[in-house]
Parts: structure tokens; sequence; C-alpha cells
């Protein structure tokens, strides 16, 4: 239904619900423009606490959710508007189950980068700054390579199959079985699972985080069951899906979502500082041209799924920006080697390989 909010403001506008805790949830994802975005939602009276990533869903029980909230936002001080930005929470197993048992009314935000421009993002950041225990001691070009060559193992094919095609739901216990694979793989020496990637078991210690760039590139795997648990038709405005490049050009498409509602009482203004963006990419973050089209080549079955889904969210209430209507965007299009960046002087390498 075309509402005369949609009619004033193009796709529409966000809903929030006074009593909700947080207001909003900021679910995704990891180099997606969160932090810029939480800086933007703050100059806007969004906030309450400083830090960024709550993560407090994180906690299992119902009471820690409750007093890790209460110590971030002070619960006892109502109409406030209140912002959990944790990238993560877009992946994690349980935290979509614990939002709706939560707060079922809080408004769903969620960026997505383009994955390929996402992985090498995230991989440089970690092994610019070396502040997260994940390994970066390889180059992403060769830890590439080992998840590929992993997840086209006899020991995981099946899972992975099930993962390109089963139901939403099933999917999602598809996704959070491997990467628990993953995890176990690579922090202990001669699980079967691992025969194929052999050389990943030696590469890492089991001090090291051990983490997938390609099941993290299966946004709509977890945008399902996201969308399962927290969509509602006759809710509309309580979930928006934002392409974090719209938002890179240009802030509005984001912002322009959101209005403040008449309860809102500013507690305190938040000094948060802003994001910092146009990192240079370290050499280890390169790519081959072929790497990067394979990784193209796989991640189109789920751009497809994720374009399917964004239909079907959007007829159920969902903002999406860009719409999917809008062309030359990469949930709209086919991607093809046109849109592998490189240099002419090294052909064959791309440091940011994602171009339009
Ligand atoms: N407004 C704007 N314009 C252009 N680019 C922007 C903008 N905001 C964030 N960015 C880019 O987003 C990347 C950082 O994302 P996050 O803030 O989500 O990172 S984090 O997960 O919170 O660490 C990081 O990407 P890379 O530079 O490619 O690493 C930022 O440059």
């Amino acid at each position: 239904m075309i509402t005369l909010r949609m009619l004033c403001f193009g796709v529409g506008q966000l809903a929030f619900d006074k009593e909700a805790v947080p207001t909003l949830a900021l679910i995704g994802i990891d180099k997606g423009g969160t932090s810029e975005a939480f800086v933007q939602l703050a100059l806007r009276g969004f906030g309450a606490s400083e830090t960024k990533e709550l993560c407090c869903l994180c906690r299992a029980s119902f009471l820690q959710v409750y007093r890790c909230y209460d110590e971030a936002f002070n619960l006892s001080f109502t109409g406030q508007l209140t912002v959990d930005a944790t990238p993560r929470y877009l992946y994690h197993h349980a935290v979509a189950d614990r939002m709706a048992a939560f707060s079922p009314s809080t408004t769903i935000l969620v960026m997505l980068r383009e994955p390929l421009s996402r992985i090498q993002s995230l991989y440089n950041h970690w092994q610019t700054t070396g502040k997260i225990a994940v390994n970066t001691s390889i180059p992403l070009q060769e830890h590439l390579q080992l998840e590929f060559a992993f997840l086209s193992s006899k020991e995981t094919r099946a899972s992975v199959s099930a993962l390109f095609n089963s139901s939403s739901v099933d999917a999602f216990e598809v996704l959070q079985s491997l990467r628990s694979r993953i995890h176990s793989c690579t922090r202990s020496m001669g699980i079967a699972a691992c025969t194929k990637a052999r050389h990943w078991q030696d590469t890492y210690k089991s001090s090291v985080r051990p983490y997938s760039y390609l099941l993290s590139s299966l946004y709509d795997v977890c945008l399902r069951k996201w969308s399962t648990t927290m969509l509602h038709p006759s809710r509309p405005g309580k979930f928006a899906v934002v392409q974090s490049e719209a938002f890179f050009a240009n802030e509005s498409h984001l912002l322009d979502l959101i209005e403040i509602p008449d309860w809102h009482v500013q507690r305190k203004q938040l000094h948060v500082n802003k994001g910092d963006f146009h990192h240079e990419y370290s050499d280890a973050a390169a790519l081959s041209r072929s790497l990067a089209m394979r990784l193209r080549n796989w991640l189109e079955k789920p751009r497809l799924s994720l374009l399917s889904h964004l239909h079907e969210m959007s007829s159920m209430g969902a903002l999406v920006v860009p719409s999917m209507h809008t062309a030359g965007n990469w949930w709209a299009k086919k991607w093809d080697s046109s849109h592998i960046c490189a240099p002419p002087e090294a052909d064959s390498i791309c440091r940011k390989c994602a171009c339009k």
C-alpha cells in the first residue's frame, strides 16, 4: 500500500516505538558504514550511549540483556531514542530470536555493502590495525583460496549445496553449522573436515580467531532469518535495508528515512568521533582478477536470492534503498569482468577489486 509518507519522501520513513529497547538496532554489517551511520544518528538525537557496539543481545539470558541495556541507557529514563549498532548481530546464531523475545517492536536497520569490497575492506582493517585476533598473517588471496578449498571439499560439499538451495530457516542453521566447523577446523589439528584444506590447519594457531570471509558474504541467508523473525506486514516501516554504497554516495539516502518522533526527549548530546574512511589498502589485501571473478561467480546465486527476497520484504512493508528497480546498483545487476578494477600496469592484481 502506498502511504502519504511514501508519496512525500520516496521510499517512506522508519517508524519508531517509544517502548522499544533499543529503539533502533543497526544489525550489520562490518565495514558497511555503520560507524558513520552511528555518528549521524547521534547528531540527530539517537544514542544515550557513546558505545556503538553494545552487543547486549549477545548475552544469553533475558536478565543479562536487560542489565546491559539499563547500564547503557538508564531505562528509568523514558522517551529516549536508543540505538544499538552491533554489526555482528546479522550473523549471530541467536540474536534475531532474542530480539523478538526481548523487544519485538525495535526497528531494524541493515546496511549491506557489495561483498567483494567489504571483504577487502575488512581484511585490510584487521591487517593494518592488528586490533583483532583474526589471522591476517597470510595474504587475503591465500586465505580465500583456502576457504574455497574447504568449502568444496568432500566433507562440506553437501552442506554448501544445502546452503545455496534450502529454505530460509534451514539455510541459516546450515550456515551456523558450517561456521562452527570452520571454527573447530581452524583451531584444532587433524579434523577430518579439514583434510582437503590441510594447509589451512597448518596456517592457524589456536590463539587466533578463525573467520570465514566467504560465509559472511551470504547476507541473504541471515537476512531471511531476521525478516522471518522481525518483519510483519502489520507493522510497516519497522525494517530497512540500505545499500552502503548509496549511503557512501549521499548520506541522506539513509538519513531521509529517519524522522525524529514527537515523543523523543533528548537526555544528553553525544560526542562521538566521526567515522574514518578511505583507507589505503595494503598489498596483502590485493586479489588476482581471476580470484575476484571466482568470488563474484560464487556470489551470483546469493545475489539473486537477495534480490528476490528484497522484493518480498518490500511488499511486506520493509524500506529498501535503493529500490530493486534502480539501475546500476550491485544487488540489481549481474557483475562481469568489467566490474573488477585493476590498474592497467598491474593487469593481474587488484587492490580495490570492485568498481562500478
Ligand atoms: N560516508 C562515507 N563515504 C565513503 N566511505 C565511507 C563512508 N562511511 C564509511 N565509509 C567506509 O566504510 C568502511 C568502514 O565501515 P564501518 O564503519 O562499518 O566499519 S566498522 O565495521 O564499524 O569497523 C570504510 O571502508 P574502506 O575505506 O573501504 O575500508 C569507510 O571508508
